[in-house]
């Protein structure tokens, strides 16, 4: 009988600002009856604006903010994260366009990922992330298909891809989000 050694699991965590701070920014909305008090009224009063302070990196060696729509399938969980990736130069921003929920599976940058430094998010629909240039990052895996808008640092064609990957030593196994 040949054991096959069960994966190691990637708990999935509710995506919090504070969770989430070592790898990124949270993108949400917020109550206009209890609103940060770094927000303001404007357009008389028919809108709160909410500056973020952000420090969005998409212009570094040549590059350019962009937007991209990604149009995602739906994932199949639990799935198999094993491929990491990130972006030295830049932000990358996944915002929902439908409410889709998503699984955000990170690392802190600067150091190759080990199997302890990984960390899985789930979003409530409500919310995107901006991931911190270098965060090691999984691609996109959408729990609901639909459209994302992904702003990023864009290069002129013929310029260096900014994109490093790697692969965890071993597998990692990210529950389903629709179970939890
Ligand atoms: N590969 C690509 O265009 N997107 C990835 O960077 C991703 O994080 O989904
Ligand atoms: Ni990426």
């Amino acid at each position: 009988m040949i054991a096959l050694d069960t994966p190691a699991q990637l708990l999935l965590r509710p995506l919090t600002p504070s969770a989430f701070a070592p790898y990124g920014t949270v993108l949400e909305g917020f109550d206009s009856s209890d609103a940060p008090t770094a927000a303001r009224p404007i357009n008389n009063g028919s809108c709160w604006r909410l500056d973020l302070a952000i420090p969005l990196a998409l212009s570094h060696a040549s590059g350019q903010a962009g937007l991209a729509i990604y149009q995602a399938q739906a994932r199949h969980f639990p799935i198999m994260v094993h491929e990491m990736e990130r972006h030295a130069l830049g932000s990358q921003s996944f915002i929902p366009l439908e409410g889709q929920r998503f699984v955000v599976v990170v690392a802190p940058a600067n150091t190759l990922p080990g199997p302890d430094d990984v960390q899985a998010f789930v979003t409530n629909g409500r919310q995107g992330v901006v991931l911190h240039p270098g965060t090691w990052h999984h691609a996109l895996l959408a729990v609901q298909a639909g459209a994302f808008v992904v702003l990023e640092r864009h290069v002129p064609l013929g310029a260096p891809v900014d994109c490093d990957v790697t692969w965890l030593a071993a597998p990692l196994q990210v529950q389903d989000p629709n179970a939890a």
